[in-house]
Order: C-alpha cells, then structure tokens, then sequence
C-alpha cells in the first residue's frame, strides 16, 4: 500500500536565495513552466513585495497545473495581521495556496525578533488564520524547527498547533542551518507525529549544509511527513536546498513501494534535459558528479567496470541511465583497459575488433600521453583524434603552417593604459595558404588576451571548412599547472558548443600556455570537421 507524496518546489524562492543567482521575471516563466512538465506538485514562485523581480513574476503569473504558491513570513510583532503591509503584498499576488514561514525556535524569537514566545504563537495563529480567512490554502514554514525542538520542545510544538489550528494545510518543519543528521531528523519527524500533527499534514524542508539535506528529507518521509520540499539542483540559501532532481528520481525508483509521486516516468526521462536546461539559463556548467543526471553519473572510467558493463551494465549501474533521460559513457584514461576502448571507439562509429594490435597501440598512446600531461577522460574529442591517428583514419583537412601571438601594452586616445593582442595564423589547405590576423578586442573596446585572439584568426578563413565552424562557440576555458613527465607543464582543457546542441571537449598540454591552448583549439575543430562529416580539400 503506497501513500501519495506531494513534491513542494522552492527553485524560484530559497534557490533565488542562492549566492550568485538572480532569475530575471521572464526566467522564472521558464523554469515554472519546466517544473509543471516534471510534475511537482507546488511551485513556490517567490516573495511578492519583496523585490521588482519577484513583483514582476506575480503581477503576469503563468498559468500552472502545478498549485502556484506566494510566499511571506508572519506578521510582525505590534501591527495586526489586517495591517501588515508584507502580508498584504503576499496575499495581494492572488495566488490559490501561500506560505508563511515564522520562528520556532525560541532563541530565535528572542535573539531575532525580540519579543515573547506567547507573542509568537499569537503572530503565528493570527498569521495563519488571516490567510485562510482569504480562502487561501495556507502553508506554515516552521523556521529551525529541528534546533528549536532541541532547545524548546514545548514552544516549538506550541507554533506548529498553533498554525494547524488556525487551519494551515501544510505544516513544514524546516532544518534552517541544515545543520541536523538523518537519524535525529527522523525521530524529531516520529515524535511530532505522536504529539498529534499528522503525517499528512507535514512536510520537511532541508538544506545541505552538512551534505545531508537529501537524506534528512528522506528520514522525514520514512518517519511519516507526506510533503518534501527541495530545489532544482539543489539551488538554495548557502550550500543549498535538498536537491529535488536527486530526490525525485529516488522517490520514483526506490520508494515505489512506499509512496507515489505526480511525477510520471515519460517526465522522468526529462529530468536530466531539466537539469542541464537551468544551467544553461544560469550560465553555469554543469556539475558532472551530480546524482542520477551528471555527465559523470553514468561513466565507466576504470578497466574492470568498463569490462563488467560491456556484459551487463547492471554490474555498475544503480539504476538505468535512460530512465532519467541520461547517457552510460565509457571514457578512455591510463585506468582503462581495452574494453573501455572498444566500447569507446564504438561510440564513436570506429568497429574495431578485439585482439586487434591497433588497440594495444592506443592504449600505450593514452597511458605516454597522460604521463606527459594529457588528460583524456573528459576530453574525449582529443583522445578520438588520437586513436583516429593510430587507426590511420584521421582525415587531413588543414595544415597550420605557423602561428604568432603578440601583447602590446600602450596608452589609448584618452591616455589610458589599455592591452592589445593580436594573432596571426597561416594554414595550408590543399595547395593554397591563407593567412588570418585577428584582434582580441571585445565590442567594449577591451582587451579579451591572446588565446581569443588565436581562436578568431584560426576560426577567420578556414575556406571550404567555413560553414562548418560558423556555429562554434568556446563555452569552458580550464587551465591547469601539472607534471608532465619531469617537467611541469600546462593542461588547457576547452569545452566547445555548436549550434546543434553538441559539446564537446578538447585537451593541450605544453610548457607554453598559448601553445598548449592552440592544440585544444585544433582539435575542437577537426573534431568539428569530423562530426559535420566535412570532405578534405
Ligand atoms: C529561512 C528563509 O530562507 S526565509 C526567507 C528569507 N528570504 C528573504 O529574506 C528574502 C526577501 N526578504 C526581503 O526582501 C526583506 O528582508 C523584506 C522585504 C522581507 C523585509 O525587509 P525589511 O523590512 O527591510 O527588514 P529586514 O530584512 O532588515 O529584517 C527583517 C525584519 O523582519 C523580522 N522578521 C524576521 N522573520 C520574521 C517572521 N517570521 N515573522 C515576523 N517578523 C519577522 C525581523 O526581526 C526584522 O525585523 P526588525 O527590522 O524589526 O529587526
Ligand atoms: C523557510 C526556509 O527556507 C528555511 O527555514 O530554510
């Protein structure tokens, strides 16, 4: 017997909260509209009054399936609820359900707000009551209610009856500081429900200060609370909320048994898209070591495991990679044998059979190589150019004939000291030599240094090759000081884009950064050349 788990998201609040992010209004549409495919059930929308952006998103409020909640805190101590201008701004963004957080924890309703506990439980009630007097489903966000528990149970409580008296629907018990283990929080959870607030009444709100926001959320459904709270990613205030994109796909696969979810498995396969798609509107990379939706959630770097998954991928798989809409990869790196390698070449269209001695002349290259430097396990578009090379199927498109970088400092027209680079490139192809000059120069009029100088001479003229470069774009730039052999050297790894969707990575190693940068930008574009299945001239 499964029990209905309602999914509370907080991406447009608390991950508004996190450092660094600030969601425009139209933002915010995209995401909500992203979040009501995957199913959730609420969708806190943010603080109406609080900020023009917020304001903004209430006053043109896009239609949702998903119930679209305004949240605000309780009313401040000395003005009635009636009368309280925050409250007002809350109710006033006429959505179907708000939430109200408040404090519960006593130190906190003396430290904070500097009043008495009775004062509180009387804003708390008075609060809550107002809201519902407004035919509003109303939620009462219980503020560290897991420290407060510990300092003063009997307050603590005291607010949560309060609320649940004055008719809030949901009770949410948030661990503020995220500070509180699993265990504690699910006895806490256990406790709450035999003091008579009833588990489907309750919700948990986690944050992952101490890395363990998703696993507190799930003591919580464990011990009886029906609501979970969490973020997209895990956006949120400090280190983070409990991340709903790893919490969903636990919920749907692992506690099947226990409870049911309003997300359904066809948006299941969507999460992973979901998950990069807010990276992109933040600009962020995505983080590869992500549950279920990382680019490395699925990748088999290490000869054994690449050797067992090619047999059966349950062997090093917690789940199928294609339930959450992501990819199994079998990179190549000095820690793989030939199985990754066949798997890999594979991937890439190369049939290659076992036992063929162009495999072990591959990995001897992987394994040199890496000892000089190079790091292939994210840069796989380098390391397919090499085994191309040793397979003798590295098409020829270009030859660079030589290449200069200059740095100029000088004084500007307003006698400002201002930077120029500026880079000449001459490549061969077929019988012609083209020379490119470019400049660094961004359309402020500033100096953008002489790797991008580089990447816009190389990328000017590349004759019949143009079209199939117009679309790129470098979207990472990663610089690393290593040992190369004895030496120490620089690793440049560059991410690329195009237009069709596809990234991809690229490695140079050098003890000149310029140098070790132009060998990463090459072979993003033969990768390209490649990809885009361009003839040779
Ligand atoms: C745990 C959480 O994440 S809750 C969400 C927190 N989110 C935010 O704070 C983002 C949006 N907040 C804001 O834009 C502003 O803080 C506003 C508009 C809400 C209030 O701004 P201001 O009026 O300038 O107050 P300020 O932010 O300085 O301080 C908050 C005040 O509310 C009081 N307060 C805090 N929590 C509560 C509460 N639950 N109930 C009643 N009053 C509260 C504080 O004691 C403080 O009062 P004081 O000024 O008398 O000391
Ligand atoms: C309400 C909230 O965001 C918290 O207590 O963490």
């Amino acid at each position: 017997m499964t029990e209905r788990l309602t999914i509370y998201d907080t991406t447009l609040r608390d991950g508004q909260q996190t450092q660094g992010v600030q969601f425009s209004a139209a933002e915010k549409r995209r995401i909500a509209a992203m979040l009501d495919a995957l199913g959730v059930d609420y969708i806190e929308g943010g603080w109406p009054g609080a900020n023009p952006t917020d304001s903004a998103f209430f006053d043109a409020l896009p239609p949702t399936r998903a119930t679209m909640t305004a949240f605000g805190m309780t009313r401040r101590q000395g003005r009635s609820a009636a009368n309280d201008d925050v409250l007002a701004a809350v109710l006033n963004a006429g959505t179907p359900a708000v939430c109200l957080v408040g404090k519960t924890h006593d130190f906190h309703v003396r430290a904070a707000l500097g009043i008495e506990l009775a004062e509180n439980v009387e804003n708390i009630a008075a609060s809550v009551a107002h809201c519902v007097g407004k035919d509003r489903e109303t939620l009462f966000d219980a503020e560290h209610f897991f420290d407060g528990w510990l300092s003063d149970r009997g307050h603590a409580l005291d607010c949560l009856h309060a609320a649940l008296q004055a008719g809030a629907r949901w009770i949410v018990l948030c661990d503020t500081n995220g500070g509180t283990m699993p265990g504690r929080i699910g006895d806490i959870v256990a406790a709450v429900i035999a003091a008579g607030i009833p588990g489907d009444r309750l919700g948990i709100h986690t944050h992952d200060d101490a890395g363990c926001a998703v696993a507190g959320s799930l003591a919580a459904i464990e011990a009886g609370a029906r609501q979970v709270q969490g973020t997209l990613n895990g956006l949120g205030e400090r280190c983070g909320n409990a991340s709903l994109t790893t919490l969903i796909p636990t919920l749907a696969l692992k506690y099947a048994d226990r409870v049911t979810t309003g997300v359904p498995a066809d948006a299941l396969t969507g999460l992973t898209r979901t998950s990069r798609a807010l990276d992109d509107i933040l600009n962020r990379v995505p983080v590869a070591s992500r549950p279920y939706v990382g680019g490395s959630a699925f990748a088999h770097k290490a000869g054994l495991h690449a050797s067992a998954v090619a047999k059966n991928p349950a062997l090093y798989e917690h789940v199928d990679p294609a339930q959450v809409g992501n990819t199994r990869i079998v990179p190549m790196s000095n820690q793989a044998g030939q199985s990754n390698l066949i798997a890999r070449l594979a991937d890439m269209g190369l049939a290659v059979e076992k036992g063929d001695p162009a495999l072990a002349r591959i990995l001897d290259a992987v394994k040199a190589r890496e000892a000089e430097g190079y790091s292939y396990d994210t840069a796989q578009a380098s390391f397919e150019l090499m085994a191309r090379r040793e397979l003798g199927r590295l098409p020829r498109f270009f030859e660079v004939k030589r290449y200069r970088v200059t740095i100029e400092r000088r004084k500007d027209k307003r006698d400002r000291m201002v930077s120029l680079s500026e880079a000449v490139v001459v490549v061969k192809i077929g019988g012609t030599k083209t020379l490119s000059v470019s400049e660094s120069m961004d359309a402020g009029g500033g100096d953008r240094g002489p790797v991008n100088a580089l990447a816009k001479a190389l990328a000017k003229d590349l004759g019949p090759y143009q079209a199939h470069i117009d679309d790129m774009r470098l979207v990472d730039f990663k610089v690393r000081i290593t040992q190369g052999g004895t030496e120490a050297v620089t690793r440049v790894i560059i991410e690329h884009a195009d237009g069709e969707g596809r990234r991809w990575s690229t490695v140079g190693v050098s003890p000149n950064i310029v140098d070790a940068s132009f060998e990463a930008l090459l072979d993003g574009i033969q990768w390209k050349l490649i990809r885009d299945g361009a003839t040779p001239a």
